[in-house]
């Protein structure tokens, strides 16, 4: 395990400058396997280039898609719209959206696919996608309901209408309707309960399929139909990512600043973007945040709400536990070191009680990121305010901001480096 530790220095001053956030990952990691599965050439500009999208990347090339990077921001993918078996088993790391996405779409081809992460990746439940898919006639298995999986692929499914059950991850709804264009008839997605955690990740996978050329039809708020339309290539730019925004949005308000991110919060079509509202609210934000919709903003908000004037809790959290790591316990545990009592769990809410006299404070606090960005790159945010914050293990922000730390450098904060 990684054990460098990064110190943010707080800044004298507030941080003003220009940052533009990279490029989405969710939107990168739909749009690269929507081009390998399109016959021609498609041009995604604006991409993210990091960790869960050079997965994606690397992946489909061992499966015989040309994918060319003539620019840090560019992925050029040429494809003959068939997916070959791989000579090894596919390695995604710990990138949630490669891994569901590709388990359905390699069903769709001929052959033994093998998907597999990291250990992290490895405790991350896959089970009702894996069911959903036997179901439909997929000779399927994942024996600990976790990566890795194995798929001997024949060509398809062998019935029109599947029900999945997303309470724990919507990437599954997003991978079977991904998968479903490439299918020989109509085909119809069904959610079993209407319960889905930020329905905005939907939003953007149909949206996505339609600017590749498919079509679906949403049904009520439970259903979707999907043509058996194929995808054609297209050339596509990639909206930045909402959820990097919302570390520039917390630093900007945290130290009374002024970044430009070069887009504003209006925007984004992604579901992170809700969480401006509450982050231009600080120091006076709501005493409840339904987290639901934005699950991954919730470490920034989360972080912030420490330093807010009255407590928040946050409810509809409830999946955070099978993220990178189970990031209720992470941000409470983070939240404690800084100040004991700063933070509880009450069940699956998380409850923040603010201590607007934190800022200027100095503590000894090590935050354990369990190797996850997103605790990562929001306690980063109390750094701002409060000294002797370490960060156990930075380089994790890899997986969807490699320049964060850069990034935060670049609007003039220091930071003190020690190697593990
Ligand atoms: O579809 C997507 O791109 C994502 C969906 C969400 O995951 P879950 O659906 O597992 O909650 C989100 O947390 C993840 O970062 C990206
Ligand atoms: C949950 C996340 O990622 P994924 O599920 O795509 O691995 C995230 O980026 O916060």
């Amino acid at each position: 395990m990684n054990k460098d530790t990064l110190t943010v220095i707080p800044p004298a001053h507030a941080l003003t400058g220009r940052v533009m956030p990279p490029g989405s990952k969710s939107i990168t990691n739909r749009a690269l396997l929507l081009a390998g599965l399109a016959r021609g050439t498609s041009r995604l500009t604006g991409a993210l280039k990091s960790d869960d999208t050079l997965y994606m990347a690397q992946a489909l090339r061992a499966m015989g898609v040309t994918v060319e990077e003539p620019d840090a921001t560019t992925f050029v993918v040429t494809s003959s719209g068939t997916f070959n078996p791989p000579e090894k088993p596919l390695f995604l790391g710990n990138a949630g959206t490669a891994t569901r996405f590709l388990t359905a779409a390699v069903a769709m081809f001929n052959g033994r696919f093998v998907v597999d992460g990291d250990e992290h990746m490895r405790k991350r439940p896959i089970a009702p996608l894996v069911s959903s898919l036997a179901s439909l006639g997929v000779e399927i298995e994942a024996p600990t309901g976790c990566p890795p999986v194995t798929v001997n692929a024949k060509g398809g499914f062998t019935a029109n209408r599947v029900v999945i059950d997303a309470g724990l991850s919507s990437q599954y709804v997003s991978a079977l309707l991904m998968a479903a264009a490439c299918g020989r008839e109509p085909f119809t997605v069904e959610l079993a309960g209407s319960a889905i955690g930020a329905r905005g990740y939907i939003t953007l996978t149909t949206a996505c399929m339609t600017a590749f050329g498919a079509e679906v039809r949403e049904e009520g708020n439970a259903r979707w139909v999907i043509a058996p339309t194929g995808y054609s290539a297209a050339d596509y730019l990639i909206e930045p990512d909402a959820s990097a925004a919302t570390y520039l949005w917390g630093a900007e308000v945290l130290t009374k600043g002024k970044i430009d991110l070069g887009v504003a919060a209006t925007e984004f079509s992604q579901p992170d973007a809700r969480s401006y509202d509450m982050i231009a609210a600080f120091p006076h934000m709501p005493a409840e945040i339904d987290g639901s919709q934005m699950q991954d903003a919730i470490p920034t908000l989360a972080v912030l709400a420490a330093y807010n004037e009255t407590p928040v809790r946050f409810t509809g959290i409830e999946n955070l536990r099978v993220k990178e790591c189970d990031r209720i316990r992470a941000l409470s545990l983070g939240l404690n070191n800084i100040r004991p009592g700063l933070a509880r769990e009450e069940g699956d809410d998380l409850i923040v009680t603010g201590d607007p006299a934190l800022a200027g404070m100095t503590v000894s606090a090590l935050i354990d990121t369990f190797a996850d960005h997103r605790i990562a790159m929001s306690f980063a945010l109390a750094g701002l305010k409060t000294s002797g914050i370490a960060i156990e293990n930075p380089s994790c922000v890899a997986k969807t901001y490699p320049n964060y730390w850069d990034a935060l450098g670049s609007l003039g904060v220091n930071f003190e480096r020690k190697p593990g």
